[in-house]
């Protein structure tokens, strides 16, 4: 048996403790072009030198700290594929669960629904929810041009372009303007406090600014899109709004809704699967 076959390179990715076991099944699947789910299956097949080098220059990278996913080129969120490069925000695990809340609420209507994902990035919220739903439209809506030209690359990964949409505006100013309305707004906005010094450093390094830091204590965004649910929901029908939060954000964003929205509308807040207070959802 040649030794130099994806079981000797698994082993070796695995010895880097950056690589968790996922992102080396990733990086083999990357290098060989074998489906994902069928590397364990296919560890005898052996490596060209080309492929072997080519496997140790993406675990050096990883282990000088760059993300994975700006290597690749992509990252996997909740099954499907996503374009990314440095102008977008990796997806992120805590984020897919958007997704369930969305789908859930998605079942119980008989009509089908108009979606805004506010500060989409690479347009891993919104696309999911459109791959994964019958949905009427789909509006993706972020600042960066760079970041909406990801985001156009996976509509078309996606044959998506009959249904989805995509605004240039300074949160919601585009929007308000044209006067579009949605049932659903989805919205994983910059949150964390220019004055946080606890960020993960390869996130600082090489995530883009723009996709993280947001001023009021990195409540700015939260706060003008409660402010103007009135001028972008579908009032008089059923709508939802739901944001993925700070971990530590929760109780300064209930004494905002207090305030703010009083008993007007139903919200609340769920944790992610990691047990953070990450979610908050306002219903009609
Ligand atoms: C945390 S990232 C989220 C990206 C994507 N939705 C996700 O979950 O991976 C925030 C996004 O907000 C965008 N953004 C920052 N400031 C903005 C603004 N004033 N108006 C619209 N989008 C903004 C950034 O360009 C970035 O793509």
């Amino acid at each position: 048996m040649n030794k130099i076959n994806i079981k000797f390179a698994l082993d070796m990715l695995l010895n880097n403790n950056k690589i968790g076991k996922s992102d080396a099944i990733e990086i083999i699947s990357f290098v060989t072009k074998i489906e994902y789910s069928e590397v364990m299956f296919l560890q005898a097949n052996a490596l060209s030198k080309k492929q072997l080098n080519q496997i140790i220059k993406i675990s050096k990278s990883v282990a000088k700290g760059k993300p994975l996913a700006y290597i690749l080129g992509y990252k996997i969120f909740r099954a499907h594929k996503f374009l990314v490069n440095k102008n977008t925000l990796i997806p992120r695990i805590e984020t897919e669960q958007i997704v369930d809340y969305v789908n859930e609420f998605i079942n119980q209507q008989d009509k089908k629904m108009d979606i805004l994902d506010l500060c989409s990035g690479s347009g891993c919220i919104g696309l999911s929810i459109a791959i994964e739903n019958e949905i009427n439209s789909l509006v993706l809506c972020d600042i960066s041009k760079k970041a909406l030209n990801v985001s156009e690359k996976n509509i078309n990964l996606n044959n998506l372009n009959n249904q989805v949409k995509i605004v240039k505006s300074n949160f919601l100013n585009s929007i308000i303007i044209n006067k579009n309305k949605f049932n659903i707004l989805v919205c994983n906005p910059p949150y964390i406090d220019i004055n946080d010094n606890d960020i993960d450093s390869s996130t600082l390094k090489y995530e883009p600014k723009i996709a993280l830091f947001a001023e009021d204590n990195g409540l700015l965004f939260y706060k003008e899109a409660i402010k103007k649910i009135e001028k972008v929901m579908k009032l008089d029908e059923k709508m939802m709004l739901i944001f993925e939060i700070g971990w530590k954000q929760k109780n300064d964003l209930e004494i905002f809704l207090q305030t703010e929205i009083g008993l007007k509308y139903k919200w609340k807040f769920e944790k992610d699967y990691f047990g953070n207070w990450r979610y908050m959802i306002i219903n009609n």
